[in-house]
């Protein structure tokens, strides 16, 4: 199947059109490399375009006739979003919104969509199905929601089958040295701890250490980033008609930031500086996923996603020659 991959430039996007080349797909990749990177797009073509720009996918579509779609191309900082947050309904909603119609137009029948654990807001009950109430509280998660919306009316006006997987949170690399995390600036813990253990940040600050929970740090379900590109590629087999879904997509399983700061020493056999600081604005205490639907309806759960692993892989990536930030401070 040829299938075009939205910011495939991006982390979770390489490493998805990675699996889908292993699987015999032909992942031909959409991106504006705003936050990719050209070395990391290596799977397929790479298509340089924007996907709030209509002629742009209409171009890419008739070129390369793909058959399906996989949307990751969005903004993803949930701090910028609250400085600037129509940025990111006019790049997430109207990305999305733009993708839509071109695959109306192209006659592409089969949608999945990156949305995330941030439209759940903070939730009542942990872990977190995916009927409980989505009421997002951050204008990034607001405007995931959205494009959720605009696909479940989609696919009951025009017959798309669409899928939204529920990401908690991606960590990790592709043991191959190759693809890996690679923002800039890098706002997620694991690679922050990682590069303080290098030696390319002075230390490591816990956003706060007095919440609710066992040892006062956040939790989180961390799911590692081969676990997440092989669910895209069973979301692609589900089919049907005007067919929506959101999947939660995670190990069921939650670590707090400590826990994650003893991985990274254990692993790296490199102390560094910890230090609690307030809290972030707009985080949630406990955010930890229900996969039983995962299960269900892909066939799906990870396998690859302990800390040990995850740990071990992001730490080869922080030191590999592949790494575009390898060589920056
Ligand atoms: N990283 C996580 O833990 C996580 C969790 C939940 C959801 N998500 C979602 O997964 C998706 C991928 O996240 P990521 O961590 O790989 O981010 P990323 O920044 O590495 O990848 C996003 C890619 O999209 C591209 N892009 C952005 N806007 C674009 C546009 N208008 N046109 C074309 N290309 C554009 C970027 O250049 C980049 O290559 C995002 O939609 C994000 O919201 C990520
Ligand atoms: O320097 C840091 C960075 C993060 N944290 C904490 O570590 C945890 C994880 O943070 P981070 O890695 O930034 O991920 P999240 O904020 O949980 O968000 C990720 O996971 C969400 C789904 O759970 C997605 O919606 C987002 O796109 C994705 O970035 C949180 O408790 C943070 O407060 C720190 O203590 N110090």
């Amino acid at each position: 199947m040829k299938v075009l991959v939205t910011g495939g430039a991006g982390y979770i996007g390489s490493h998805t059109a990675k699996r889908l080349a292993e699987h015999g797909h032909t992942p031909i990749t959409f991106d504006n490399l705003s936050t990719g990177h050209r070395a990391l797009a290596r799977f397929g073509p790479l298509v340089v375009g924007d996907v709030t720009d209509p002629a742009a996918l209409d171009a890419a579509i008739s070129a390369h006739r793909p058959e399906a779609i996989v949307h990751f191309a969005a903004l993803s900082q949930v701090g910028e979003s609250m400085q600037r947050p129509e940025l990111y309904f006019r790049n997430n909603v109207g990305g999305t919104v733009a993708l839509v119609e071109a695959a109306l137009r192209g006659r592409i029948g089969t949608f999945v969509f990156s949305s995330t654990a941030a439209t759940y807001g903070i939730p009542s009950h942990v872990p977190i199905l995916e009927t409980q109430a989505v009421q997002p509280i951050n204008p990034y998660g607001e405007s995931k929601l959205a494009c959720e919306m605009l696909l479940r009316s989609a696919s009951a006006a025009h017959g798309l089958s669409c899928t939204a997987l529920r990401y908690f949170n991606a960590a990790g690399a592709d043991p191959g040295g190759l693809i890996g995390e690679a923002h800039d600036p890098e706002t997620h813990a694991i690679p922050l701890l990682l590069m303080a253990a290098a030696g390319k940040r002075a230390g490591f600050a816990i956003f706060g250490d007095d919440y609710d929970t066992p040892d006062g740090t956040c939790i989180r379900d961390y799911l590692h980033v081969t676990d997440l590109a092989e669910a895209h590629v069973r979301a692609l087999t589900l089919s049907g008609a005007a067919r929506f879904e959101a999947i939660n997509l995670g190990t069921g399983h939650g670590q707090s930031v400590r826990e994650l700061v003893d991985a990274a020493r254990a692993v790296t056999g490199r102390d560094f500086r910890v230090e609690a600081r307030p809290r972030r604005a707009g985080d949630p205490p406990s955010l930890v996923a229900d996969a039983g639907k995962a299960l269900d309806l892909l066939g799906w759960k990870a396998e690859h996603s302990s800390l040990d692993h995850i740990m071990r892989t992001a730490w080869d990536w922080t030191n590999a020659p592949a790494n575009p930030l390898h060589n920056r401070g």
